[in-house]
């Protein structure tokens, strides 16, 4: 009932012809929306960057990490991307894994964190999510308490889903009410450039692999990190392993993610990951295996790099 609710929505949302005539193209798009309960109707507005806080006027850039196919293939996934049985299953069976790192890794290297209440550990934090898709980790960042959480997405339609499924609960409806939490449809070089704004933390979760360019993407993400603050990155290896088990077992043989989701060419070794954060000024801190057990649907902890990985770097 509540999945049909969230589909018309977002459908009601997609057809919104106020949004679509406010779209430029390579700028941030910020949605400020609120529901009326006892209409269940949306109330849309678009606004390009004035809510970015100390936002500049400046153009956006020539050069772009996105890539046509990638964002194409995401768009298309929207609408089941909160169906915790369907194609993004991986993603929802991860999610806690990574919210615990994070918060873990955060405890360590941020005073706020470790001195924060165990029920609202962000408390005090600004953070963003880059490649949010339609919000997994992004809402449970705000539920922790963060004060500012944005989620940033290329694709469109994943961000018009994201605002949908968030509207539907009543505590991340408010914190949309009140902007600490907000989604902009936007690529990381966009956002960068057009927003002076610096985050506690900068979250990248299962998007590198999916870049043009990741050591740009990099680039231009490192820059929206305090100094001291947190960047915590998520992605496959370019291993032997990888191809088997991240392409053939999760696409072809055990049908997780739909063929095609992952390209092996793109995959990124975590040595090349640690250089990239080096020439920008960060140090990783701490890099942990992941390991998906297809026939149990969950996740653990690992030593082994081989194929899934997370990281925690620091900005100097
Ligand atoms: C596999 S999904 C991961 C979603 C989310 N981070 C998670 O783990 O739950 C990758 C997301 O990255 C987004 N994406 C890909 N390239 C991007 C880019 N250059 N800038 C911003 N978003 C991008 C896609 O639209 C897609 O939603
Ligand atoms: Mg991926």
């Amino acid at each position: 009932m509540i999945n049909r609710m969230i589909t018309k929505s977002y459908k009601r949302l997609n057809n919104n012809n106020l949004i679509g005539n406010l779209i430029k193209p390579r700028q941030s798009i910020i949605y400020n929306f609120s529901i009326n309960k006892s209409s269940n109707r949306f109330f849309t507005t678009n606004n390009n960057s004035s809510e970015i806080n100390n936002t500049q006027q400046k153009p956006t850039t020539t050069t772009t990490t996105l890539r046509k196919d990638e964002i194409d293939f995401f768009n298309e996934q929207s609408q089941d991307w909160w169906n915790s049985e369907g194609t993004m299953k991986p993603l929802h069976r991860m999610n806690p894994f990574r919210v615990n790192y994070i918060c873990d890794r955060l405890k360590i290297y941020n005073e706020k964190v470790a001195n924060n209440p165990i029920h609202l550990p962000l408390q005090g934090l600004n953070v963003i999510d880059i490649g949010c898709g339609a919000g997994l980790l992004t809402e449970s960042l705000s539920r922790l308490g963060a004060s500012k959480v944005v989620g940033l997405d290329a694709a469109k339609n994943n961000i018009l889903m994201a605002i949908s499924h968030a509207s539907f609960d009543q505590k991340l409806n408010e914190n949309i009410e009140n902007k600490s939490l907000q989604y902009i449809e936007s690529t990381i070089e966009n956002f960068s450039i057009e927003n002076n704004q610096q985050f506690d933390a900068v979250c990248s979760l299962e998007v590198i692999e999916h870049v043009d360019n990741p050591k740009q993407f990099l680039e231009y993400l490192t820059k929206i990190v305090k100094p001291g603050g947190s960047i915590f990155l998520s992605t496959i290896n370019k291993t032997f392993l990888s191809y088997i088990s991240a392409i053939l077992g999760a696409e072809y043989i055990f049908r997780m993610v739909p063929v095609g989701t992952h390209h092996w060419n793109q995959f990124i070794k975590p040595e090349d990951l640690k250089s990239y954060l080096k020439s920008n000024n960060c140090e990783t801190t701490d890099l942990q295996g992941l390991v998906y057990n297809p026939l149990l649907c969950e996740w653990d902890f690992t030593n082994d790099l081989n194929v899934n990985y997370i990281l925690h770097a620091i900005k100097k």
